[in-house]
C-alpha cells in the first residue's frame, strides 16, 4: 500500500479540482464498456436477419432497419461521450499543470539558496517542472481506462463463455506475459530518463544559447555554432540511441509475446470451426463469435498497457512529491518576527563557508563588525571571496562555521522575510526583468510597485529618469528583445535602472556587490557618491575594482583568498603600503600611462 501512497496523493489532488470529475468519468467509462456487449448481440441479429433476408424467410426489412439504427446510434454514443471525455481530461490537465507548477514554484521559494549549488537540486528540478499535469492523470485515466475496457473484457467473456469455456480461458492465459513485459520495460523507461535527465539538460542548455540574443552574438564572433551544434547532436545521438536500444528490446519481447498470443487464438479458431461443424453456431454467432475474440485480444493488450502504465506514472508521480517534499537538512526552526529589530551592529565571527563539492573554504575564519551608518568598501583581486561573503551576510548560503548577527539575532534564526526588511541589494549579475520600466524599478520594494512618485523618485537619484523619459512609453515601456515590442537599453543604462531598484526600498542597510562595473569610471564614481549622499543614515557595503572608486568609503576592507588582510580608511592602508597601495598604485599607474598616451596621440 505504501508503494502506491502517492498515487493517493495524486488522488486527493485531483479531487480538490473537481469533486465530480472521477464520478462522472466512470459513468462514461461503464456506459462505453457495455456498448460492445450491445453491439455484439446486434451484429449477431443483423447477420441472421440479413441472412434470413436473402433467403427470402424474413418477409419485412423492418426490423433489419431498426437494428441498424440502434447499431448506428450505439456509435453515436460511443463518439459523443469519447469528445465530452477528451475535453474534461484537457480541462483537467491544464488545471493540474498550473497547481503542480505552482506547488513547484512555492517550494523554490521557500528553499534554502545554497541547494542550487547542487547539480543534482537542479536536475531533479528540471524533470518534474513542464507540464506534469498529464502524468499526474494517467493512473486515472488508466485506470479508468482499464475499468471500460474490464467491462468490455467482461461482455466479451461472457459471450464468449456461452459460446465455449475453452475460449474463455486462452483469452485470460494471453493476458499475464503482456502485463509482465509491460511492467517491467516501464520501470526501466522511467530509470532511463532519471539517468539522461544530466545529459537532456546539457542539450537543452546549448539550444538555450541559440535562442538567446546575448549569447547568440558570442556565438556568431566566436564562430561557435559549429563545435556547439556538434557538441548538441553527440549528446543528443547518444541519448537517442539510449531510448531507441530500450525501444527495440520491448519491441522484441512484445513480438515474442504477441506470436505466442497468435498461437492462442489459432487454437481458438480450431474450436470455433469445430462448433461450426457440429451445428452449434449459427452465421451471425460466428461473426460475432470472431469479433468477440479480436476485441478480447486487443482489450486484453489495452487493459495491460493501462495496468503498467500506472506502475510507470507512480514513479513519475513519486519523483514529484520527493521534490515537493524535500525537507532540508539540519533546518532551523525560525524565530517569529521580532518587533522593533535593530540591525545594528553586523556581527561576524570567526566564519568559513565551502561551497558543496569544493575542496577548499572560499571564506576563511573571518571576522568583521560593522557598525550603523558606516560606509565600507570591499576590495580585493578576482575570486577573494568578496561575492561570497555578501551572500553570507545575505543568509543565502548558511555558514560552514561561525556566526553573523544582525543586532543581537543570529541570521540563521532569522526568517528571509525579517532579514530582507533590512537590506537591499544589488548584485553584479542583477536581473534584467523583461518587463516595463516601472516594474524594473518597482520590484526593488514590491509594496510601491505601482507607487509613481517613489518609482520616478529613485529613477531621478540613480540618473535613469533622463533616458526613460524619452523611451516611447516612458515609465510604461516594455524593456528588453524578449517580448514583443520592447525596447533594448544599454549595459550601462541597465544598471541604473537596477540600481534604482535599490534606491527604492529605502532600507537600512545597502549592498551594492560591484553593480557598477558597465559605467564608466566617472559614472560609477558619480553614483558612488549619489549614493554616499542618499545613505547619510545608511549602512553601505559595496565591492568594487576600481580603487578610485572605494577612497570614500569610510573602511576598506582588503581580502585575499577568503580572508581580510587589510582593513582601514584610504589613507590609513596607503600608509601601510602594502597590498592595497600596490592595487592602488597598479592602477593609478594605468591611467596615467593611458593619458599620457592620449596626450602624446593627441
Ligand atoms: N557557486 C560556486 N561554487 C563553488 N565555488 C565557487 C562558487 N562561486 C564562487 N566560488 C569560488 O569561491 C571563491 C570566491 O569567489 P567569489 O565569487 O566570492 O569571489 P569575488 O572576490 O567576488 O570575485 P570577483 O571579483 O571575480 O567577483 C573563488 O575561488 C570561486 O572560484
Amino acid at each position: 500500500m505504501n508503494k502506491f501512497r502517492n498515487l493517493i496523493r495524486s488522488l486527493r489532488l485531483i479531487n480538490t479540482i473537481n469533486k465530480f470529475w472521477i464520478v462522472v468519468s466512470i459513468i462514461l467509462r461503464l456506459i462505453n464498456g457495455l456498448i460492445p456487449l450491445a453491439s455484439l448481440w446486434v451484429i449477431q441479429e443483423i447477420v441472421n436477419g440479413a441472412h434470413q433476408l436473402i433467403s427470402n424467410e424474413l418477409l419485412s426489412f423492418k426490423p433489419l432497419l431498426i437494428l441498424l439504427l440502434i447499431q448506428f446510434s450505439l456509435s453515436l454514443v460511443k463518439s459523443i461521450i469519447q469528445h465530452i471525455k477528451h475535453f474534461f481530461n484537457k480541462y483537467m490537465e491544464l488545471k493540474l499543470n498550473y497547481i503542480l507548477t505552482e506547488k513547484i514554484m512555492n517550494k523554490v521559494k521557500d528553499i534554502s539558496y545554497h541547494n542550487f549549488e547542487i547539480p543534482s537540486f537542479y536536475n531533479h528540478q528540471f524533470r518534474i517542472q513542464n507540464n506534469y499535469g498529464h502524468k499526474f492523470l494517467r493512473p486515472i485515466q488508466s485506470s479508468l481506462d482499464a475499468l471500460e475496457i474490464i467491462v468490455s473484457v467482461l461482455s466479451y467473456t461472457f459471450y464468449l463463455f456461452y459460446v465455449h469455456w475453452i475460449l474463455v480461458v486462452i483469452g485470460i492465459v494471453a493476458f499475464l506475459p503482456t502485463f509482465l513485459v509491460q511492467s517491467k520495460y516501464g520501470a526501466s523507461r522511467f530509470n532511463l530518463m532519471k539517468y539522461q535527465i544530466k545529459v537532456f539538460r546539457e542539450t537543452n542548455y546549448i539550444n538555450s544559447l541559440f535562442s538567446n540574443k546575448q549569447s547568440l552574438k558570442e556565438i556568431r564572433v566566436f564562430g561557435l555554432a559549429e563545435y556547439l551544434i556538434d557538441r548538441w547532436k553527440k549528446l543528443i545521438n547518444t541519448n537517442n540511441n539510449e531510448i531507441l536500444s530500450l525501444l527495440k528490446r520491448e519491441k522484441k519481447a512484445q513480438t515474442g509475446l504477441d506470436t505466442i498470443t497468435s498461437i492462442l487464438y489459432g487454437i481458438a479458431s480450431i474450436v470455433i470451426i469445430y462448433l461450426l461443424k457440429n451445428n452449434k453456431l449459427n452465421i451471425g454467432s460466428l461473426v460475432s463469435t470472431i469479433q468477440a475474440l479480436q476485441n478480447l485480444q486487443s482489450s486484453i493488450n489495452q487493459v495491460s498497457t493501462f495496468m503498467a502504465s500506472i506502475r510507470e506514472s507512480n514513479y513519475y508521480i513519486s519523483d514529484y512529491f520527493e521534490f515537493i517534499d524535500f525537507k532540508e537538512e539540519n533546518k532551523v526552526n525560525k524565530l517569529k518576527s521580532p518587533k522593533n529589530m535593530s540591525p545594528f551592529p553586523i556581527q561576524i565571527t570567526n566564519l568559513t563557508y565551502q561551497y558543496p563539492f569544493s575542496s577548499s573554504p572560499s571564506i576563511k575564519n573571518l571576522n568583521l563588525h560593522i557598525k550603523e551608518n558606516e560606509k565600507i568598501a570591499i576590495v580585493g583581486e578576482n575570486g577573494s571571496g568578496k561575492s561570497t561573503l555578501i551572500k553570507n551576510i545575505l543568509g543565502l548560503y548558511p555558514s560552514t562555521n561561525g556566526e553573523i548577527y544582525f543586532g543581537s539575532y543570529n541570521i540563521k534564526n532569522l526568517r528571509e522575510e525579517d532579514l530582507r526588511k533590512h537590506v537591499t541589494v544589488i548584485f553584479q549579475d542583477y536581473v534584467k526583468y523583461q518587463f516595463n520600466v516601472k516594474e524594473n524599478i518597482g520590484f526593488g520594494c514590491i509594496e510601491k510597485e505601482d507607487n509613481m512618485e517613489y518609482i520616478k523618485y529613485a529613477a531621478k537619484e540613480s540618473g535613469a529618469s533622463t533616458f526613460v523619459e524619452k523611451l516611447p512609453n516612458s515609465y510604461n515601456t516594455h524593456l528588453g528583445k524578449l517580448f514583443s515590442g520592447g525596447i533594448d537599453l544599454s549595459g550601462g543604462q541597465w544598471q541604473r535602472i537596477a540600481i534604482a531598484r535599490a534606491i527604492i526600498k529605502d532600507s537600512p542597510i545597502i549592498i551594492l556587490d560591484e553593480p557598477t562595473a558597465s559605467l564608466d569610471p566617472s559614472t560609477e564614481q558619480y553614483i558612488f557618491k549619489k549614493f554616499h549622499e542618499i545613505s547619510e543614515n545608511k549602512t553601505v557595503l559595496f565591492t568594487s575594482h576600481r580603487m578610485a572608486s572605494v577612497k570614500i568609503a569610510d573602511r576598506i576592507i582588503v581580502m585575499k583568498n577568503g580572508s581580510i588582510i587589510e582593513e582601514g580608511n584610504h589613507k590609513y592602508l596607503m600608509e601601510l603600503n602594502g597590498e592595497y597601495a600596490r592595487m592602488y598604485q597598479k592602477q593609478a599607474n594605468w591611467y596615467q600611462d593611458e593619458a599620457s598616451m592620449e596626450g602624446a596621440n593627441a
